[in-house]
């Protein structure tokens, strides 16, 4: 379970998460909310970019805002940014064998880590394809391989299906879908796309100008007058 607890943060006068607590327990859960709602400050924050001013992110008893961000990943915290990580002078192979660098693995327990993320993502004939001829579906997979490797147990995903076409998007939900059963990580997922959302989100956080406005199972959540006034009328494109 990760139990974010009164989390709080400002940038000067502007409150970024004013407070805010859920406890996410679905395999994949999602956060939602429009533009500057604090998605993405609640990511940095889980992930050590940010400091809070006060409250808690407990994942499964173990205090992750006490551990400093390098051993956070070494705890097993992963996560991708809204724009794909890949670098364009380093094979597939590469990209995703250099996320392991810094974990208490053996050079050949990495090896097999970064193998089978590849495998689990689809992209093992890609290996030897630099980052600078991926089209922009496979950086996106490449980019979930190396949250896959080296024993993930929280995954933080900031709008994976961003600049994907809907059959992109589709085939990359069924992927994170299955990723809890495959490497027992839990899944946080921040995407505009509310289909996306839905079919793979079995609860949801609504925030709004740093507020939750509402958590629960997703459709229940996405029914509510408060998230569809301050939601479903905003447009993303
Ligand atoms: N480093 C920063 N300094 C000052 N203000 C910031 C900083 N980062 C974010 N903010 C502000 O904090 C608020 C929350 O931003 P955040 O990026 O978390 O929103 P978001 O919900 O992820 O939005 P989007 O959907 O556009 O990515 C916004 O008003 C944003 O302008």
């Amino acid at each position: 379970m990760i139990a974010l607890d009164a989390l709080t943060l400002r940038f000067g006068g502007l409150v970024a998460l004013d407070a805010i607590s859920a406890r996410f327990t679905a395999p994949v859960s999602g956060i939602i909310g429009p533009n500057g709602a604090g998605k993405t400050t609640t990511m940095n924050v889980m992930s050590g970019f940010l400091t809070p001013a006060s409250g808690r992110v407990l994942v499964d008893g173990t205090d992750l805002l006490a551990l400093p961000p390098h051993r956070r990943t070494r705890w097993g915290l992963r996560r991708s940014f809204q724009r794909e990580q890949i670098a364009d002078d380093l094979t597939v192979w590469e990209n995703i064998l250099a996320m392991t660098d810094n974990l208490p693995l053996s050079r050949s327990a990495r090896r097999a880590e970064a193998a089978e993320a590849m495998e689990v993502a689809g992209i093992t004939a890609l290996r030897a394809t630099p980052g600078a001829a991926l089209n922009s579906f496979e950086r996106r997979l490449t980019d979930l391989a190396r949250c896959l490797a080296g024993r993930p147990r929280v995954i933080l995903l900031d709008e994976p299906a961003g600049g994907l076409t809907p059959d992109e998007t589709a085939r990359l939900g069924d992927l994170i879908l299955r990723l809890p059963q495959i490497c027992g990580a839990q899944v946080l997922v921040i995407d505009h796309d509310v289909d996306l959302i839905t079919r793979i989100c079995a609860d949801t956080l609504v925030l709004d100008f740093g507020r939750r406005i509402a958590f629960g199972p997703t459709r229940a959540v996405l029914d509510d007058p408060a998230v569809k006034a301050a939601y479903l009328g905003v447009d993303h494109a």
